[in-house]
């Protein structure tokens, strides 16, 4: 008798067939976090992610502070190496790209810029290299204008306030274009009235260039306006919410 192929199942709804699972029929390109393990030296039991991100949807991952949040966003930027599980990006493995060519942006909480250039200068710093002058010129005037900075692109980044700066920020990520976007509480140094708006704009901004936008967050009110889908990071584990 002749066996027929088990059909593929997604390992994150465990026994579902892919055609089954919410997150596999969308069909929409999706980060796919299985099984990525990895313990900090004298760590005695390892971290075990695992999680899906789609495109133009934020999704959020909360837990308690040393729960391993930052440590799991160090996973996805290359910064740290696990030693087992997968990272894929449209079905396309990650694992083997150092941080530098990976498809993702980093934005903390503050200290993103380098307060001795320009607004501009650090907006440029998100293109490739050799990109011509005016073309240059022409890219960092559209960005800095979609996140609502026009206008200040010769201002110090000193100069500037922490809404700002954030803005800054992000108008360098439209100019990396890279598809994941990751925030590891970009909003914490912000004026209540300055982190509504800016939020505003990640939920726009990741909606406009189909980013997969994964937020660590400690506040329950940037988690409830922005994510569509949500994760509790506990004792080593992500749960989905
Ligand atoms: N380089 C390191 N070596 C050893 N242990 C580390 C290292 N970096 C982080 N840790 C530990 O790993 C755990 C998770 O740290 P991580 O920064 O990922 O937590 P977090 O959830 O982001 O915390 P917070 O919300 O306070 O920023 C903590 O117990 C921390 O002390």
């Amino acid at each position: 008798m002749t066996r027929r192929p088990l059909p593929p199942s997604c390992s994150l709804a465990r026994s579902w067939p892919l055609s089954a699972c919410p997150d596999c029929s969308k069909g929409s390109p999706m980060l796919r976090v299985e099984n990525l393990t990895f313990a900090h030296p004298g760590q005695a039991t390892p971290y075990v992610f695992s999680m899906v991100a789609h495109d133009g949807e934020v999704t959020a991952v909360s837990g308690a502070s040393g729960s391993g949040k930052s440590t799991l966003l160090d996973l996805l930027a290359g910064f740290l190496t696990p030693s087992g599980g997968s990272i894929e990006l449209d079905h396309r493995d990650l694992l083997p790209l150092p941080p530098e060519a990976r498809p993702v942006s980093l934005l903390l909480q503050s200290e993103s810029l380098f307060e001795h250039l320009s607004a501009a200068r650090n907006v440029a710093l998100g293109l490739p290299q050799g990109t011509p002058r005016a073309e240059a010129q022409r890219q960092i005037g559209e960005a800095l204008a979609e996140v609502g900075l026009e206008g200040i692109g010769e201002q110090l980044a000193s100069t500037l306030s922490g809404g700002q700066k954030q803005r800054v920020a992000l108008a360098r990520t439209l100019l990396r274009a890279r598809p994941v976007l990751l925030l590891d509480e970009p909003f914490s140094a912000l004026d209540d009235e300055t982190r509504v708006a800016v939020r505003e704009l990640v939920r726009v901004l990741t909606i406009r260039h189909s980013w997969h936008t994964i937020l660590v967050s400690h506040h329950a009110d940037d988690v409830e306006a922005l994510a569509g889908r949500k994760y509790l990071l506990v004792e080593g584990l992500l749960e989905a919410v």
